[in-house]
């Protein structure tokens, strides 16, 4: 074993404790987008005390903050996330469905884990710097609002990113692996619909129905679906149905458009298109039409030179050992699975960068390897705001094994799976291969040059540009 990783995983082993209670009290306060002031608070204040300097209520963000250790070049920023999603409360360590709360929030992205393994690796590296005399900046990026919100994007829009050398990050799943994969850019706009209330049997044909509107807007779109590329996606959910009475002619309502494609461009034409089909619906209704621009996210691009560099010591840092409570535990959430969760399996992992063909799992619940890395120009069919820091700065993400094999994200498996020694073990062998590879390039910082030429190379002929318009703001949701 080389100094540096003994360093970094004793380091790991005696800190164990307070990252466990990190990462569970997180799971504990269960927060949606931009609303997650429990665990902001909790993060901000673990790097404050661990003497990080705190900027809090960044990008004018009240969940967005910083902490920094050091000083000047070169930069090295880790990105961590802690926000939940709506529906999933579920308790933990039990292979049956079972919310905490009927209707309520959970943590089925391991956006818990995330943030904490995130933060691990600024803990880590801090305390190397300090050993070690190293100069350079090490930086935690508190990222609220991934799922549903961007709040990177945001970030990003604003400039808190600009000055970085390279940024990392991470991924809860069942697989040790290279997360090398693009994915969907985005844009998700309300569309909302003004009609005129009537008596609906009385005077019905004084009415003019933004239900209908919004009906019509779906059904247009449903058409649209054939003539768009294969791999776009157009996902609805009707946020406003305008009331509760069927006698009433509703006046208002409202539906809530996410639409994908593999490139920006792609999804701002198709948006365009979308957007006719919901003039046509006013016109159709005479109703009228207001387009709010909710937000809006890049697609992931990956940087190979620093994806090299952070696979290499994902190896070295190795696959652990599960316990043999660990091992029931996983078999009884496999089995939880439905066929279609089951026959999945696989292809959930490659989604995750894993480049096995899963025949290595035969009588296997948790994954026990690191997969090779094998580059591709495949797509993810998901989003992440990640990818909006990764077209400003070059940007390598890992995934480590936190869950059983073929748990699939946003599932209440997920987020039952949220706070196992197992997760918790995952979590923190990702927080010493990101913390290994930014002591490496601080040590190392010719190695940043070609990390850069990549990067630039690209950036050259294709510049970012933010996909959410200057004026937007970030908006939570309605639990
Ligand atoms: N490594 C991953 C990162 C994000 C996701 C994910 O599920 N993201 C949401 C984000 C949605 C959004 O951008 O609004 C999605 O695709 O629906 C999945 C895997």
């Amino acid at each position: 074993m080389t100094s540096t990783k003994s360093f970094v995983t004793d380091y790991m082993n005696k800190q164990r404790g307070l990252f466990e209670e990190i990462s569970s009290y997180v799971w504990n306060h269960p927060e949606t987008r931009f609303q997650e002031h429990a665990s902001a608070a909790f993060l901000a204040n673990a790097l404050e005390e661990a003497g990080f300097a705190v900027e809090r209520n960044v990008a004018g963000i009240e969940t967005a903050f910083v902490g920094t250790f050091g000083e000047g070049a070169p930069y090295i920023g880790f990105l961590g996330e802690f926000d939940a999603l709506s529906g999933l409360s579920q308790e933990a360590n039990i292979a049956e469905q079972k919310p905490i709360v009927e209707g309520g929030i959970g943590h089925g992205c391991g956006h818990n884990l995330l943030g904490t393994g995130a933060l691990s690796s600024a803990f880590a590296v801090k305390a190397y710097m300090e050993e070690h005399n190293l100069p350079g900046t090490v930086q935690f990026f508190g990222c609220p609002g991934e799922e549903g919100g961007s709040g990177k994007t945001f970030m990003a829009r604003e400039g808190v990113f600009d000055h970085l050398d390279v940024a990392l990050s991470w991924h809860p799943s069942p697989v040790n692996s290279i997360m090398h994969l693009s994915t969907l850019a985005n844009y998700q706009v309300y569309f909302q619909f003004k009609g005129i209330t009537s008596h609906a049997a009385n005077s019905p044909h004084l009415g003019r129905s933004a239900l209908d509107a919004v009906e019509l807007m779906n059904v247009g779109v449903n058409y649209l679906r054939e003539h768009v590329p294969a791999d776009a996606r157009m996902h609805y959910a009707v946020t406003n149905t305008g009331g509760y009475s069927p006698n009433v002619v509703q006046a208002d309502a409202e539906v809530l458009y996410l639409i994908r494609a593999p490139k920006v461009e792609q999804v701002d034409e198709i948006y365009k298109r979308v957007c006719k089909v919901a003039e046509g619906a006013a016109l159709m209704t005479e109703t009228k039409l207001t387009v709010k621009f909710d937000k809006a996210c890049s697609n992931y691009e990956p940087n190979r030179a620093l994806e090299r560099i952070l696979h290499q010591y994902l190896v070295e840092t190795g696959a652990g050992s599960a316990s043999e409570e660990d091992q029931q535990f996983a078999k009884a959430i496999w089995e939880s699975l439905n066929e279609g969760e089951q026959k999945s399996a696989v292809e959930v992992l490659k989604g995750f960068g894993y480049t096995g063909d899963g025949t290595e799992f035969e009588g296997k619940y948790l994954y026990d390897d690191v997969s090779e890395y094998i580059p591709s120009d495949e797509v993810l069919s998901g989003s992440t705001d990640v990818s909006d820091v990764s077209w400003l700065v070059p940007t390598a993400q890992c995934t480590t094994a936190t869950a059983a094999i073929g748990t699939p994200l946003h599932t209440w498996q997920m987020v039952t799976q949220g706070i196992t020694p197992f997760a918790h073990s995952g979590m923190l062998r990702a927080g010493t291969a990101m913390a290994l590879t930014a002591i490496y390039l601080l040590e190392n910082t010719d190695e940043l040059k070609a990390i850069k030429e990549e990067h630039e190379k690209k950036r050259e002929k294709n510049p970012y540009v933010c996909p959410i318009p200057a004026d937007i703001k970030p908006s939570a949701i309605k639990n």
